[in-house]
């Protein structure tokens, strides 16, 4: 009998996903009310912390980079075997991104995907849903309000060119994205404010922002 080989295409490997953050006193600047500069940067490491953990379980996620220049971040990072890329916080987000890929693609990575940091309630099993639903193609997944994006995945072997930013889910798709929509609401469940940091905790946080919102319990 002749034995069947299953050989490996290079788009079998996964998807690299960077995950950029600001400096921690720059970020999430509408989380920073009634809890004090210390309080704000625990909480959005712990957002951080919960996304890349859940990213990194999810089928279909070969690894993170994250990109940042923040010391605590990339030390946070660190201590769980999670590579930091430095960037120029003064180029912007897009800037950063587009540093990340070049640095991914300089080392033979076959496929480049851009993660939000803010997703505190993500589910593996949901983004590798997702990741899946996506196939080879250019695609983004939307946020829950319709007009910023959380996820965005270059063809293999093709740039990223991420267009985040004010109005970002209209800009992913006219740049011919296909628009990630299925039941995957936890990749679509960003926190920019109080209000969405509550339906995330309705939803399920990952355990570092639950024990923050609720160190008692
Ligand atoms: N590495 C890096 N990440 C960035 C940069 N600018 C923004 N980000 C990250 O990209 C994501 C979206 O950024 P923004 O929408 O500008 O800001 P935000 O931190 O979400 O929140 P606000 O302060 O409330 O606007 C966040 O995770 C940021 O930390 C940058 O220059 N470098
Ligand atoms: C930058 C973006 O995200 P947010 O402002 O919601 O963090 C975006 O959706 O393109």
């Amino acid at each position: 009998m002749v034995p069947v080989t299953t050989e490996n295409t290079p788009e079998d490997a996964g998807v690299q996903l960077l995950v950029p953050l600001k400096p921690l006193a720059l970020a999430k600047s509408r989380l920073l009310a009634g809890r004090g500069s210390a309080g704000h940067f625990e909480l959005v490491t712990a957002m951080a912390l919960d996304t890349v953990a859940a990213a990194r379980r999810a089928r279909g996620v070969a690894s993170v980079l994250v990109v940042s220049s923040d010391p605590e971040l990339t030390e946070a990072f660190a201590q769980l075997g999670v590579e930091v890329l430095p960037d120029d916080p003064a180029d912007g987000l897009n800037a950063a991104l587009r540093h990340g890929d070049e640095v991914l693609r300089s080392r033979g990575v076959t496929r480049v995907g851009a993660l939000q940091a803010d997703l505190p309630a993500l589910r593996s099993g949901e983004l590798g849903w997702a990741l899946r639903s996506a196939g080879t193609d250019r695609s983004f997944c939307p946020d829950l309000r319709g007009d910023g994006t959380t996820l965005l995945l270059a063809e293999p072997h093709r740039p990223l060119e991420p267009r985040f930013g004010p109005g970002s889910a209209l800009a992913h798709s006219e740049s011919g994205a296909k628009t990630l929509l299925g039941p995957w609401e936890s990749v679509r469940r960003d926190v920019d404010t109080e209000q969405d940091l509550n339906a995330a905790k309705a939803a399920g946080l990952g355990p570092l922002t639950a024990a923050r919102l609720n160190p008692g319990e």
